[in-house]
């Protein structure tokens, strides 16, 4: 099990293109935590955040299965803020506390660094301390607004509701120590995150260099230490 780790930060707006940028790192061998997935597994029926949704949003946000209708549920809490609001305050913690759990489960494992892929990061920005690095996967807004409605099947207000939700793109970019512009094909974000992966390897590099430093230095003064201690009196 490798001593040191660290995180790193992914984040971007609704259909930026983050599953896109990760799926490329997940090629390349990376450990990856998304929070989406966390998101959906800890609605399940007979979770905790399950039983808070149904109390507050009632039983038609249900579908027949008795799980959750997330497009129900997404029409709902996109075009009311204080809604909004109730549904992160309950689904939240539960994520966090999730994502915990995977941290240590890689480190366990003797990865070196893990990638969180977090939509919300920017917005709840107490996580970023926390992060090495922190990737912004960026997309110009009409882009951004075309892919999204084509992928949810969203008239443009619906589309529109849901970008707005979040903290726009151009003010993310300036929070985040890394950006991919996936505004263009996928050759040419694939292309970037190469090289970024590239980056993050270095870095690790870096850090096992500081840590034979220290491991040096520390000898060499034991060293000296002891040959003053023993032969000058
Ligand atoms: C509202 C829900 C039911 C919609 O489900 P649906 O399957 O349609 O979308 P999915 O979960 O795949 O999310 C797609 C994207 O919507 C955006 N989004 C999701 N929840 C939120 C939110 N509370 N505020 C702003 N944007 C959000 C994110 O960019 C996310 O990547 C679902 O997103 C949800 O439960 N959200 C609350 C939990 C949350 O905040 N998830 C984001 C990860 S922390
Ligand atoms: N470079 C690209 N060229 C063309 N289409 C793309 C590109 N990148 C992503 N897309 C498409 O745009 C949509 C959004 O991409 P993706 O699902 O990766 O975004 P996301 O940020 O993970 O979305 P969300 O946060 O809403 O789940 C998808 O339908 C995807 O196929």
């Amino acid at each position: 099990m490798q001593s040191r780790m660290f995180l790193v930060g992914l984040s971007g707006g609704i259909a930026s293109g983050k599953s896109t940028v990760v799926a490329v790192f997940r090629e390349l061998g990376c450990a990856v935590i998304d929070a989406d997935v966390i998101a959906r597994q800890v609605v399940q029926p007979h979770f905790l955040a399950y039983q808070q949704i149904v109390h507050y949003f009632g039983t038609e946000i249900l579908l027949e299965s008795g799980e959750i209708n997330r497009e129900a549920l997404g029409n709902m809490i996109f075009s009311h803020p204080e809604k909004r609001q109730v549904l992160n305050s309950i689904t939240h913690p539960e994520i966090q506390k999730e994502m915990l759990k995977q941290i240590f489960k890689y480190f366990v494992l003797g990865y070196r660094y893990v990638i969180l892929d977090i939509p919300l990061l920017f917005e709840a920005n107490k996580l970023t301390k926390f992060m090495k690095h922190t990737i912004l996967v960026y997309c110009d807004p009409q882009t951004q607004l075309s892919r999204l409605m084509k992928r949810n099947r969203l008239s443009q207000s619906e589309a529109e509701a849901r970008i707005a939700s979040q903290l726009p793109l151009d003010e993310k970019c300036k929070l985040a120590t890394h950006v991919i512009d996936n505004s263009r094909d996928w050759e040419s974000t694939r292309r970037h995150v190469l090289k970024l992966h590239g980056q993050l390897e270095d870095s690790m590099d870096f850090l096992l260099v500081r840590l034979a430093a220290v491991t040096a230095l520390a000898g060499i003064g034991g060293a000296v230490y002891f040959l003053l201690r023993h032969f000058v009196s």
